[in-house]
């Protein structure tokens, strides 16, 4: 289902400002994951605050338990993500997603895609950042480089539909037969990422040398991969670590990485296998939600959380 509120920051009515907008995420969804990479890559982190959902409500959905984010919303408090879905449109009908950009100026929602968010993070916000973090200075080192705009377009298209969606697609197929067909497409799919990371231009990050939004929106999904889809979500023909050595070396070199490149090592800090149940949410039991535990009480419906894989991500 397509998200409903698509604001551009910045625009008309919504200026690129520090302290005004308010970015909810959960840290077990893998499309909070790539906004909350991305607001720490371009070290936005005094421009925009962050802030944990961290547990599902059967019936209302996402709210601040306090055991991991705050236990009420620090700018409303109010107990749901709803209540401010609700705020920003009374008559809203749609489901309540995370991750959600708010407004505290006009007090409502900017965007709730996050293909959006990211670009928004990466692009929106560069004139409150000095003058060398700013993607038009950056060159080739920029996260969404002019010569390769189109291609990583394409790129992220392919993988939004064919890994990051395909995932769930498989993981939710209601039949054997859809099961079957999505399980076949993603595999083809991670085979021809594997195949792309063998073009010398597209070491060791999938457009080069350096981190592009394409690694940014890829990492989520195969950071869950191995722990969580490749059992959980029967994603089994095939195992990152064992069967993709060029898309394992890329997971690990982004994982590891605490250089400056990844404004000290963010795709480690950002992804939390602790953090409870990423699946848990979507069998509509109430409790935190976290990678490991979110997925294990989905898929087997008992909660139970897999001992492996140990450890989560191999060494480099
Ligand atoms: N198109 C949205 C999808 C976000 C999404 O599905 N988030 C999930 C968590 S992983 C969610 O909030 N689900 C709650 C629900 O569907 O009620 C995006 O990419 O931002």
């Amino acid at each position: 289902m397509p998200s409903h509120f698509r604001n551009s920051i910045p625009s008309q009515h919504f200026a690129a400002e520090k302290k005004r907008y308010v970015l909810y995420v959960n840290y077990c969804c893998p499309w909070a994951h790539r906004t909350i990479l991305a607001l720490g890559l371009k070290g936005l982190g005094d421009v925009i605050q962050l802030v944990e959902a961290d547990a599902r409500d059967p019936a209302r959905g996402w709210y601040f338990s306090g055991r991991r984010g705050p236990d009420r919303d620090p700018v409303y408090g109010v107990k749901f993500l709803s209540d401010l879905y609700l705020k920003a449109d009374p008559q809203y009908k749609g489901r309540i997603t995370v991750p959600m950009l708010w407004d505290k100026k006009h007090e409502t929602i900017v965007n709730n895609e996050s293909t959006e968010i990211v670009r928004m993070l990466l692009e929106g916000f560069d004139e409150l950042l000095p003058p060398e973090q700013r993607e038009a200075n950056k060159g080739e080192a920029s996260f969404i480089p002019q010569h390769l705009r189109s291609e990583i377009d394409t790129f992220n298209a392919f993988v939004h539909e064919m890994v990051n969606n395909g995932v769930y697609k498989t993981g939710f197929a209601s039949s054997q037969k859809a099961y079957d067909e999505n399980i076949s497409k993603l595999f083809q799919a991670l085979d021809r990422i594997e195949y792309h990371l063998a073009e010398p231009d597209h070491q060791p990050y999938l457009f080069g040398q350096h981190i592009t939004e394409a690694d940014i929106r890829l990492f989520p999904t195969i950071a869950r991969f191995d722990v969580a889809y490749y059992t959980l979500f029967k994603c089994n023909m095939r195992m990152i670590r064992m069967d993709y050595p060029r898309l394992h070396l890329w997971l690990r070199r982004l994982y590891w990485n605490d250089g400056p490149e990844t404004a000290g090592g963010q795709f480690k800090k950002t992804t939390s296998f602790e953090c409870v149940s990423m699946i848990r949410y979507m069998i509509h039991v109430a409790d935190i939600v976290q990678i490991k535990l979110g997925y294990s009480s989905v898929a087997s419906g008992n909660g139970i959380i897999p001992a492996g894989p140990d450890p989560h991500v191999l060494p480099l």
